[in-house]
C-alpha cells in the first residue's frame, strides 16, 4: 500500500480514529509537528493502534507521510492549541518567579507584590471535553521548554487508566513528553515487569485503589483518596526543587463537572472539587466549554484568589461510547500483565521502523497457585459500597462505614473474588496508627485471581512478577479481568 502525503498548512492539524485491530505509521517528512503537545522527530516512524484517536498539529506546516486505514481521517485549522499555548505561557511565568523565589532571588519583573505559586490547576469539563489531552499537552509544552521542568500530573479519574490500571488514583512527576500511540497508556507507560531499557522507568507513580470505575460508587473513599494522594505529592516534591516549583497538573473524572443536585450552595454541588482545591491549594481552574460550570466556579471561589478560566472544547475530540470505555479498560489491564503489542500496518516492515518505534512490548505474567491463608483480601467499604448510597431503601444506613475495610473470605461461595484484580498493598508504613485504613495505603502491583479451589483452600494468581505473595495484603473492588 502506498503511503499517503498530507500537506499541512500552519496551525493545522491532521486527525484520525482507528477501528479495532488497524494501526496507522505517520512519519513527519518536512517541516515541524507533534501530539498532543510531544514533538515528532522528522524522519522518524510513529505507530498508533488500539483505537487510538488522536491529531498530530503544526505550527510552522509540515509533510506527513501516513500509512495505514483510519476509519475516520481529516485535516482541520480550527484547534484551541493557542489557547493551550497561551495557558502553557502564564504557567511557565509563575514557573520561572516560583524558582526565583526558591532561590531567593529577585522576581523577573521587580514586583515582589504578586504570588510567587507555581501554576496548580484543576481540569474540569464534561464527558468528552478533551480534559486528558490538555491535561497533556500542558504537561508536554512545560517538560519541552528547555528548562529543567518536571510537573506532578495527577489522575483523579479512576475511571482511566493513567500509568497503571482502571480503578486506580495516582499523580507522577514528568519529566519527558508523554507520547500517544495506544489508549491502552493514557499517560505513558511505566515499567511493570518490563525491561527498564524499553520502558520509561522513571515512571514511578504514587498510587491508591479505589477499586471502581466512577467515583459515585463510594463518594467517601473518593474524599479520603483525593487527601490522602496530595499527602502523597507533597511528600514526592518535598525533596525536588524542580517538581516543586513546576506545579500539579490535575485531570479528572467527568462526574467531577456534573452537580450532585441542582440545588444548594455551589460548593454542596461540588465536593469533589473543593476537596482537590483544598488539598491540592488549586490556584487555576480551567473549564472546558461549559459555561454554566465555569459561571459556578466562578461563583464558588469568588474572593479566594482562584483564577478560573473558561477555554474552549477542541472541534476534534472524540465521543467515546460506553463499550469503546470497556474495551480500553480490559486493553489496560492486559497491557499491564501482557505488554502492548501495536500490529504494524501493510508495508510497514521492522526495518523500516529504524529499530526506534516501540510497537512489541511483551510481559510474561506468571501463574502461581497460593494457598487462601497466603493473602489477607479485603473489601473497602464491603459490598454494599458497590451500590451508591442513593440506591439504598430510603431510610437506611450503611452497615459499615464506607471507608472501612472488611476482610473477605476466599472460601465463602460468592465471595466475588473469581476473576477479581486485587491491589498489592505497600507494607504498612512503622507509624500507622491504628485508625489508618488500608485504603491509605500505596499500592506496590497487581494480580488477577483466575482460580479458587475451595476444597483444597487454594487460588491461582496472575502476577505481572514471580515472587511469594505470603503475609501480604489485599484490596479487592469491582474490577474484573476478561481474559480474551
Ligand atoms: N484534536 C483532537 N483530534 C482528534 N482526537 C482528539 C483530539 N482531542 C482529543 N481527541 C481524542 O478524543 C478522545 C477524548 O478526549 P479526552 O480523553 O481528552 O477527553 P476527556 O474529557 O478527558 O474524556 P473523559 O470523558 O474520559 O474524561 C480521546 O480519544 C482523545 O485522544
Amino acid at each position: 500500500m502506498e503511503p499517503k502525503e498530507w500537506l499541512l498548512q500552519p496551525e493545522s492539524e491532521y486527525r484520525f480514529e482507528l477501528d479495532p485491530g488497524t494501526s496507522l505509521a505517520i512519519t513527519v517528512v518536512r517541516g515541524t509537528a507533534e501530539v498532543f503537545g510531544a514533538e515528532l522527530a522528522p524522519g522518524r516512524t510513529y505507530l498508533f493502534g488500539h483505537e487510538c484517536k488522536a491529531a498530530i498539529f503544526t505550527w510552522e506546516g509540515c509533510t506527513l507521510e501516513v500509512r495505514g486505514r483510519p476509519s475516520t481521517e481529516y485535516v482541520s485549522d480550527e484547534t484551541n492549541m493557542w489557547t493551550c499555548a497561551n495557558l502553557h505561557v502564564m504557567f511557565e511565568k509563575m514557573r520561572i518567579r516560583a524558582r526565583r523565589a526558591q532561590r531567593g532571588s529577585p522576581p523577573p519583573d521587580g514586583r515582589t507584590d504578586t504570588p510567587s505559586e507555581p501554576p496548580r490547576v484543576l481540569v474540569l469539563g464534561q464527558e468528552n471535553s478533551g480534559k486528558t489531552s490538555i491535561c497533556k499537552i500542558l504537561t508536554n509544552y512545560a517538560v519541552r521548554t528547555g528548562v529543567a521542568r518536571s510537573p506532578v500530573v495527577v489522575n483523579m479519574d479512576p475511571g482511566e487508566g493513567a500509568w497503571t490500571i482502571p480503578g486506580t488514583l495516582s499523580a507522577c512527576p514528568i519529566s519527558d513528553p508523554i507520547p500517544t500511540s495506544t489508549p491502552a497508556h493514557p499517560f505513558g507507560t511505566t515499567a511493570t515487569s518490563a525491561p527498564t531499557t524499553t520502558t520509561s522507568a522513571a515512571l514511578v507513580p504514587v498510587t491508591f485503589w479505589f477499586g471502581h470505575m466512577e467515583t459515585k460508587r463510594n463518594p467517601k473513599l473518593m474524599d479520603r483518596l483525593i487527601k490522602r494522594l496530595a499527602i502523597g505529592v507533597d511528600a514526592r516534591i518535598e525533596h525536588d526543587p524542580i517538581a516543586k516549583i513546576s506545579g500539579v497538573i490535575i485531570d479528572t473524572p467527568a462526574n467531577f463537572a456534573a452537580a450532585a443536585s441542582n440545588t444548594g450552595p455551589t460548593d454542596v454541588k461540588h465536593p469533589m472539587v473543593k476537596a482537590c482545591v483544598d488539598e491540592f491549594r488549586v490556584n487555576h481552574i480551567l473549564v472546558i466549554g461549559n459555561e454554566k460550570l465555569y459561571v459556578e466556579m466562578q461563583r464558588m471561589f469568588r474572593g479566594s484568589g482562584m483564577n478560573v478560566i473558561k477555554i474552549p472544547k477542541s472541534g476534534g475530540v472524540v465521543e467515546l461510547d460506553y463499550a469503546y470505555r470497556d474495551r480500553m479498560h480490559n486493553q489496560q489491564l492486559r497491557a499491564y500483565m501482557y505488554g502492548t503489542q501495536i500490529e504494524l500496518p501493510p508495508s510497514v516492515s521492522e526495518s523500516s521502523l529504524g529499530g526506534e518505534a516501540l510497537h512489541d512490548l511483551t510481559l510474561s505474567p506468571h501463574s502461581t497457585s497460593i494457598s487462601f491463608d497466603d493473602l489477607k483480601i479485603f473489601r473497602v467499604g464491603g459490598t454494599d459500597s458497590m451500590a451508591p448510597s442513593s440506591a439504598l431503601p430510603i431510610g437506611a444506613g450503611r452497615m459499615i462505614s464506607e471507608v472501612q475495610p472488611m476482610a473477605v473470605d476466599p472460601s465463602m461461595p460468592g465471595s466475588g473474588l473469581l476473576n477479581a484484580v486485587l491491589a498489592l498493598l505497600a507494607p504498612a508504613p512503622a507509624n500507622a496508627s491504628s485508625e489508618d485504613v488500608l485504603a491509605d495505603r500505596n499500592v506496590a502491583g497487581f494480580v488477577i485471581i483466575t482460580g479458587i479451589d475451595i476444597p483444597g483452600r487454594k487460588m491461582t494468581i496472575l502476577a505481572p512478577v514471580t515472587g511469594s505473595l505470603a503475609g501480604r495484603t489485599a484490596l479487592v473492588g469491582t474490577l474484573e479481568w476478561q481474559d480474551s
